[in-house]
């Protein structure tokens, strides 16, 4: 796989990414991803962060033959090569596994060379440019750094009817970038093409801090939680994570990179690293004011057919109805996911997948089956899924699960000390 060229327009914000994979008949890619404008200068930063968003936003063409050798179009530092061996590798492992090609994981993305240092630019102070997503996480992020008068600026990639919604609620002027896949894509995947997942945050995250530099921000703060870096399984050897881009390892490899290319002293981090999902559902049940527009069942983010809002029958809808149900009444639940999961006995299979019985964790943004676990034990009424799912969890899956374990903030993060205080503040 080659990377042509990559080309910007700073009067339209429009970036066109060009791809090859070569063999006896090449194909040929192109991905457009538009900017917010500013009308303002053009940091040299910017066309080093795009130098890596061009290779990162590859993944999705990668997948359509799972090529041997992937050859990066220009010299970049160590820390860049690790993060682009990783994105292809770790990112596609998921991929890798469901269509059962173990190259993909020993892959190295070869590099022509290391380029001098980047100039250092200090971006710390700026405004932090909050990624919106359209779910509780995010919604949590925003409201903490509004509270703490750091005067945030929502961002995302396609905001659909759901992220638009979010932003109005939250009152908040957003920007937004736009992402258009090459449309030959959806044609190869319906004449048969490979596919499977692709690490997206690697990609938005990556566009973020292109806007954010061009917009003269701080660092791109992000809602990543700590279970996003645990493996849904093991295979060959090696982790695969349906998740890894949002993971901690993600996180310190993406921030290297920007570091030793575009010279950021703090280009990103993800403030809710230390928490579990418990923990921010609790937080985010605070905010009533988005339960007409909160979103997270990622059926809603489909690019053809999306729902629109929660689907009431995936993993992602059952994990979060589960984790947001001890924080709030039922009706108050009920009224945000327009479902009653708890009366739907149909659910029961699903639940008892989170719970750890039968399965692997399913390969969806889900958290760990401890959090289920204390979720499940911090409810008492006997709504009928409840009562199903008390009966079928072993005694000692209830002994291993802990509530102190699952509601202190912990494990490791990237987040700045600064901002680190506003987020004890706000616990
Ligand atoms: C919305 C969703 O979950 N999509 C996953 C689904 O794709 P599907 O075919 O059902 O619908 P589309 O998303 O509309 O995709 C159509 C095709 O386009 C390909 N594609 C899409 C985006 C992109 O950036 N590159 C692409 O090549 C896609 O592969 C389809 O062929 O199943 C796919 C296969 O498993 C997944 O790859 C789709 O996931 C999206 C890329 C996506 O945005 N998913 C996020 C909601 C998601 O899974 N986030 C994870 C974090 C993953 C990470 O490491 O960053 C999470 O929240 O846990
Ligand atoms: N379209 C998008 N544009 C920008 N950032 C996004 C987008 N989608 C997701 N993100 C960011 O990527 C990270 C992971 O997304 P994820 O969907 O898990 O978060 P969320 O929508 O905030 O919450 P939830 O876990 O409840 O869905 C979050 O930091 C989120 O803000």
């Amino acid at each position: 796989m080659r990377f042509p060229s990559y080309a910007f327009d700073p009067s339209t914000g429009v970036a066109t990414f060009d791809y090859v994979l070569d063999g006896p008949a090449p194909l040929h890619f192109t991905e457009t991803i538009t900017l917010p404008v500013f009308n303002g200068p053009v940091p040299e930063a910017l066309g080093r962060v795009l130098d890596l968003l061009h290779v990162v936003a590859g993944v999705s063409y990668y997948k359509v033959g799972a090529p041997a050798r992937v050859i990066a179009p220009k010299p970049v530092a160590p820390e860049v090569a690790a993060f682009f061996t990783a994105v292809y590798t770790k990112g596609m492992a998921e991929y890798a596994y469901r269509n059962q090609l173990p190259h993909v994981l020993e892959l190295s993305v070869e590099v022509p060379g290391s380029p001098a240092p980047a100039p250092v630019v200090d971006n710390s102070q700026g405004r932090p440019l909050s990624a919106v997503g359209g779910g509780k996480d995010s919604i949590v992020t925003l409201e903490i750094l509004r509270a703490a008068g750091l005067d945030p600026v929502p961002f995302s990639v396609n905001p659909n009817p759901v992220i638009q919604n979010v932003n109005a609620a939250s009152g908040l002027p957003a920007l937004a970038a736009r992402r258009k896949l090459d449309p030959s894509l959806f044609e190869l995947n319906k004449a048969g093409a490979l596919n499977g997942h692709i690490p997206v945050t690697a990609i938005n995250s990556l566009i973020a801090i292109a806007t954010a530099v061009w917009h003269g921000l701080g660092p791109v703060v992000m809602s990543n939680e700590r279970s996003a870096s645990d493996p849904n399984l093991i295979w060959n050897g090696h982790e695969v994570n349906h998740q890894w881009s949002k993971g901690v390892e993600a996180e310190g490899l993406l921030r290297a990179a920007v570091t030793a290319h575009a010279g950021l002293t703090e280009p990103y981090f993800s403030l809710l690293r230390s928490l579990s999902e418990l923990h921010i559902a609790q937080l985010f049940a605070r905010h009533t004011q988005y339960d007409d527009v909160v979103t997270s069942c990622n059926k809603a983010f489909k690019l053809h057919d999306p729902t629109a809002r929660w689907c009431g029958d995936c993993p992602k809808c059952r994990f979060v109805y589960l984790a947001m149900a001890p924080a709030m009444d039922r009706d108050r639940l009920n009224h945000i996911f327009g479902h009653d999961l708890f009366a739907d006995l149909s659910q029961l299979p699903g639940f008892l997948e989170l719970l750890g019985i039968d399965a692997h964790k399913p390969f969806e943004c889900v958290g760990e089956v401890e959090e289920s676990l204390v979720a499940l034990s911090m409810l008492t009424d006997d709504a009928p899924v409840l009562a199903a799912l008390r009966e079928a969890v072993p005694a000692e899956a209830w002994a291993a699960a802990s509530r102190d374990d699952v509601l202190a903030p912990g494990g490791p993060t990237f987040v700045p000390p600064a901002y680190a205080k506003v987020l004890t503040d706000a616990l």
